[in-house]
């Protein structure tokens, strides 16, 4: 059952979940001397990682990896990454590990084993925030998307390219049995729409609703 967190404004929401972030990894550098924190792109984690990105902890043994990336350089202000070195990488956090899901090739399946290559020694991921969709999708797992049955199997790679109508560009994600290995999972959202999506989700299988794979161990973080 996922547990659901209701705060009174975005405000609230975004200093509460930094700090429970900031907490849990600092727990996995006290018990294993590092850490993998994987966030979410898009519109809606920025404030949390502005003040993520303000937090003591040694961020030099934290590697940090997007949950999924748009097939875009970070020149394109589609570009998760981006958002990331902006909103996230700096500061105290300037010192983490970037882990790339982009690379110069001209698509996400060219650049596939070489990306996870790169991720591998980095997992399991010790905190996992991930955003979601109106459509139900997480990282790029979209519904109807044309590997999503394969990301959703046990037996996955960690990684996957993905493409779907509601993705617009070609995509990278982690897959389903990355983001279930996470030792610690939030999900961070807002708005009324999205919380009746969650509650729907809830009922339906992650083929439906791929936010479904994770939610029996996610922490679900909601303002309106
Ligand atoms: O495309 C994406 O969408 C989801 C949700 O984004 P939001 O703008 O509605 O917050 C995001 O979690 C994912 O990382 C991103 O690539």
């Amino acid at each position: 059952m996922m547990e659901f967190h209701e705060y009174p404004d975005r405000e609230m929401m975004m200093l509460r979940v930094a700090q429970r972030i900031a907490s849990e990894l600092g727990e996995s550098l006290r018990a294993h001397g590092r850490a993998t924190l994987s966030v979410p792109g898009g519109t809606t984690p920025g404030p949390v990682f502005d003040t993520l990105s303000g937090v003591d902890l040694d961020w030099s043994q934290v590697s940090v990896v997007l949950n999924d990336e748009r097939w875009v350089g970070e020149d394109n202000p589609r570009s998760n990454t981006a958002l990331l070195r902006a909103r996230l990488l700096h500061g105290k956090a300037a010192q983490a590990k970037l882990i790339p899901l982009y690379a110069d090739l001209p698509d996400p399946d060219a650049a596939l084993d070489g990306l996870i290559d790169g991720l591998l020694p980095h997992l399991p991921i010790s905190v996992l925030l991930l955003g979601m969709g109106e459509d139900m999708h997480t990282a790029s797992l979209f519904p109807g998307a044309d590997n999503l049955d394969a990301a959703l199997a046990p037996g996955a790679p960690p990684l996957m390219a993905m493409r779907a109508e509601a993705a617009g560009e070609p995509r990278i994600t982690l897959t389903a049995p990355v983001l279930r290995a996470a030792l610690r999972v939030h999900v961070l959202i807002t708005g009324a729409s999205k919380r009746a999506a969650i509650e729907r989700a809830a009922k339906l299988t992650p083929r439906e609703a791929p936010i479904a794979c994770v939610l029996d161990q996610a922490q679900v973080h909601w303002a309106e």
